[in-house]
Order: C-alpha cells, then structure tokens, then sequence
C-alpha cells in the first residue's frame, strides 16, 4: 500500500498540522518506572503506520481489540494478513496468556478490519500511552470505529458468568490517582488538549448492538453498564470490590478504559463490550476465588456467540460509517 505521511491523513480534521514538532520519546529508562509523559511523536507512529500499510493489501475501516481469551474473535477474518508485534518496529509486546501478540489485518462480511489478538495491560509495566499506542496506529491506518472487547468480573448482582456487558460508561480510577494515556505534552494533530468524555461510547453503536443482540436471540445475556479499569495484576479485595459496586460500577477489569480515551481524543466512534468471567466476590463469606484460568475458560465458553455478535456488529457499523464518511 502506498505510504501516509502526515498531509495525506484520511480525517483531515483531526489531524491539523500542529504549530510545533514535539520531542522524540523519552525513554522509558529516563525515569525510571516506565512512566514515560511523552510517548512516540507523531512521526514515529506514521512510521509504524507505513510500515503496517507496506506489508497488507487493504486498509482497515474498523479495528478490534480482543480482550483476554477472546483472540479467536479475528479467526473470522478472511484474506487475512498476520503481523506480529515482535516484528513491527517500536511496537511492545504481548506478555499475558490469552494475548496472542499479533495484528490480523483481512476483512469481515467484506468490511476491511484490523484485529489486536492480544492488548498492552499496565500491569504488564507498559506505561499507558504505550498500552494505547495501537489505537493511535489504527488512526493513521485509516480506522474509523474502534471495537474495544475485555473480560471483567461483574459486580452488578444481576449480572451472572457468561452475560455480555454493553459499555455504556467508564469510571477513570487510575486517572483519579493522575494516570493517564494523554498525559504529557499534547499533540493536536491527534486531538485537542482537553477532549470531552461524556459521549465516550457511541449511542447509535449501543443501540444498534441491541438490536443486534434481538436479531441474534442473545439478547437475554446482553446487558448494558459501567466498567472501570483497576491497574492490576491482583485481583481486587472485598473492600475494593464493594466501594467499586457503591460508586456505579457494574464490571471491573484492567484494561480499554485508557484505550477508549486515545480513541476518543483522536475521533475515532468507538463501542466496548465485557465479557463477564466471574462474579466478584464481595462478602467474606464467600470463598470463590477469581482466577486467570476461569476467565481464559469462559472465554473459550463464549467464543462463537461472541464472535457471530462482533461480526454482526462489524456489518452494521460499516454501513453507518458508510452513511456518514
Ligand atoms: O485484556 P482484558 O482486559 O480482557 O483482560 C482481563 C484483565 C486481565 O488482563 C485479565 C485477568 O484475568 O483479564
Ligand atoms: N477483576 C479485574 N479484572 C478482571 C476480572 C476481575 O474480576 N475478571 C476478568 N478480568
């Protein structure tokens, strides 16, 4: 495919030139603890982008995130082209089991998509920008809708193993404690310094999967709540779990919430779906106990409804995109 550069950039709007080229990226070592504020510069993630662009044949409309266990949601893709990240220059790489490490670029129902087998946690010593570094990259290969899908325990009680929980909403806690995928100087060509959230989970996409989950029959496992995103890797305490419930919470897991947040600072439209893995435990009573294990099974348990959900989804997405270019 023939390379981008930054003039020649789909979303002309998005991606005004900025005033001032920012520094190069700090590196991780320079302080330390892999919070690096800076990132990749806009010139070195249009070099991943035209690296991606110079090995596949169609440029991807819509990416997919897969969340854990739930990699086998890109085995729909057809004309597939698989990269891994560990040959991909300056991309991390996939650590957690369930996170395969590999870009399928192809398509679904015709629709070209690109598909993340397998996210960057924080917990893995990411810092957050480079957990969110592939939605950027998705940006600049052309995608307009990202797809974000996770496993999550649920805390809403109604909630049982299995459901599937529309994202309506995110609660950013490690934001709270000042983490934060923008962190750090702005460039405008991604997006304004200061991006609204409120909007953050398109509602025309939530309606339409909705309608989706009717068509399909699976409407009775299909809810709709808030997720928030914890830092990991241990699971959270009773306490925790409880204060999580009492603020509005109804899922919890460790990842997307930051993705949603690059996402929306660069205009992608964005939907998010958890798979609920296990009910939190929230009484000491209980002696349940979550585990990595239960959550890769359920979601093996899952894997066909969740992947005829996500390529209905796919369909139906595109023709709105195609409706609003
Ligand atoms: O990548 P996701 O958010 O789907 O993975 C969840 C959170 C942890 O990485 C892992 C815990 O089992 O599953
Ligand atoms: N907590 C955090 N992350 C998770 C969970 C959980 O209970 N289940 C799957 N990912």
């Amino acid at each position: 495919m023939a390379p981008i550069n930054a003039n020649d950039i789909n979303d002309a709007k998005a991606f005004v030139p900025a005033k001032k080229v920012l520094p190069e990226v700090e590196t991780e070592a320079a302080n330390g603890n892999g919070n690096s504020s800076k990132g990749y510069s806009y010139e070195t993630l249009l070099e991943i982008a035209n690296f991606l662009l110079s090995r596949i044949s169609v440029k991807p409309h819509i990416g997919i995130i897969c969340g854990s266990g739930m990699g086998s949601l890109a085995e729909s893709i057809t004309e597939s082209e698989s990269i891994s990240y560990e040959d991909i220059p300056n991309f991390p790489v996939s650590t957690v089991e369930g996170h395969h490490g590999k870009l399928v670029f192809g398509k679904i129902s015709g629709v070209p998509v690109v598909a993340m087998q397998g996210r960057f946690h924080y917990y893995e010593g990411y810092p957050l920008w480079k957990c969110c570094l592939p939605v950027r990259v998705m940006k600049l290969l052309g995608v307009k809708t990202l797809i974000a899908t996770n496993a999550a325990g649920g805390l809403n009680p109604s909630y049982k193993i299995g459901d599937v929980m529309i994202v309506k909403d995110h609660i950013n806690m490690m934001g709270f404690a000042g983490n934060n995928p923008l962190h750090g100087p702005n460039d405008e060509r991604f997006g304004p310094r200061f991006p609204p959230m409120s909007k953050a989970y398109n509602y025309e996409y939530r309606n339409i999967a909705k309608e989706v989950a009717k068509e399909l029959n699976i409407d009775n496992i299909v809810k709709e709540g808030v997720y928030t995103c914890l830092g990991g890797p241990n699971f959270e305490t009773v306490a925790e779990l409880n204060m999580l419930k009492m603020v509005g919470v109804d899922a919890v897991g460790m990842s997307t919430v930051h993705e949603v947040i690059t996402a929306r600072h660069c205009d992608l439209n964005v939907f998010a779906l958890s798979l609920i893995t296990n009910e939190c435990v929230t009484s000491y009573e209980n002696n349940d106990e979550a585990n990595h294990e239960e959550v890769l099974d359920v979601g093996r348990m899952r894997q066909d409804i969740l992947r005829l959900f996500v390529n209905k989804l796919v369909e139906r997405f595109a023709l709105i995109e195609a409706k609003n270019p």
